[in-house]
């Protein structure tokens, strides 16, 4: 794991929430994407060498309307810098925690993604990342 690349925080309304946060932060959001396959609008801010990503659900099947609507707004997930993914997905595999992915798929920000099961990674939702560069 190279860092932290950001926090997933869940939020009922991503207008209200990122002028919490830039508030909170003292920075503005630097960014705001739509993830389709993740039913998700999301909000980016950077704290240093991190980011937080606001999530709020764009429909009832996002796992972000789910989460919300069991354990309310709140931290929803960490998200790690990995050099290699695919090796990465493999060595995690390989010590028993759960791919929700079976392969890489794009995610916010210009990044390959792989989510582990909570259960299987103490409870707390662990996103891979890994930054899609321009190398052939
Ligand atoms: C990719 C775009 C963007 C990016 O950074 O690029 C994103 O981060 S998108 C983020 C949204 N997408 C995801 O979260 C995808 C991965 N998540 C899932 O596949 C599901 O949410 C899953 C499998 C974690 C839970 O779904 P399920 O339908 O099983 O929901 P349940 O409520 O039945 O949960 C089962 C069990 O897990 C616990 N749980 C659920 N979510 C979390 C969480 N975020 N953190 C910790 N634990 C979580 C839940 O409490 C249940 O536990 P139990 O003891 O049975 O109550
Ligand atoms: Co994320």
């Amino acid at each position: 794991m190279i860092r932290i690349e950001h926090i997933g925080i869940a939020v009922a309304n991503l207008k209200d929430s990122i002028e919490l946060y830039e508030q909170l932060l003292n920075t503005p959001c630097y960014k705001t994407e739509v993830v389709e396959s993740e039913h998700v609008s999301t909000a980016f801010f950077r704290v240093g060498d991190s980011k937080i990503e606001l999530l709020e659900a764009s429909d009832p099947e996002s796992p972000i309307a789910k989460f919300i609507a069991k354990k309310g707004q709140g931290i929803h997930h960490i998200a790690y810098e990995v050099e290699n993914i695919q090796a990465e997905m493999k060595r995690l595999e390989a010590l028993g925690f759960e791919l929700l992915n079976v392969s890489p798929k794009k995610g916010a920000d210009n990044k390959l993604v792989c989510f582990l099961h909570p259960k299987t990674s103490g409870g707390v939702l662990v996103e891979l990342c890994q930054e899609i560069t321009d190398e052939a």
